[in-house]
């Protein structure tokens, strides 16, 4: 009908909150990691902070219901892990490139203040998501489709985005 607005994208619509809420604070939390990278590179700190990784996910644990605990590790993991290719990727840029190294640094444990607040947002909707959804990969493809387009994410971005999401649907 000509009333009816023309879709821009071929892409479902993820207004329901499914397996697509996620991916905001998941994205959230991954964009951190560039604040986190230059604080450690102006600090001289190392990228691996395993005392930092048992506290964060001894607390989304404490946080989550007992049953969810598997599930709840394995993303928080991934959120982990997604972190630091970030930062292991734009070291490796400065390294290459000193001169586009920062100078300044930031506030490394106000930046974990906020990224710890992330956390318990993606262990809440974890927690309230069911992972066998069959519209899971669907729904955080899409999301994380206009993500990157709305927030101009770069490629190391993109593919940690990737890799973060890694546990969020079951098989
Ligand atoms: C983000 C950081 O870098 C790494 C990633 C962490 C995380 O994503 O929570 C925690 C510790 C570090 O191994 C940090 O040091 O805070």
């Amino acid at each position: 009908a000509p009333t009816t607005s023309i879709s821009t994208t071929s892409l479902p619509m993820t207004s329901a909150p499914g397996a697509g809420a996620l991916v905001a604070p998941v994205v959230d939390r991954l964009l951190l990691a560039d604040a986190v990278a230059r604080s450690k590179w102006v600090s001289h700190g190392a990228i691996d902070d395993p005392a930092r990784e048992r506290a964060v996910i001894d607390a989304a644990v404490a946080g989550a219901p007992p049953a969810t605990a598997d599930r709840v590790r394995a993303v928080v993991r991934d959120q982990i892990e997604a972190s630091k290719t970030v930062q292991r990727g734009l070291f490796a840029g400065w390294r290459a490139a000193p001169w586009t190294a920062p100078h300044a640094a930031t506030d490394l444990s106000s930046t974990r203040r906020r990224i710890s607040d992330l956390t318990t947002d993606i262990v809440a909707r974890v927690v309230g998501h069911d992972p066998r959804d069959p519209a899971c990969m669907a729904d955080v493809a899409s999301a994380t489709l206009r993500t990157v387009a709305e927030r101009g994410l770069t490629p190391l971005q993109i593919v940690a985005s990737v890799q973060a999401e890694r546990s969020l649907c079951a098989l």
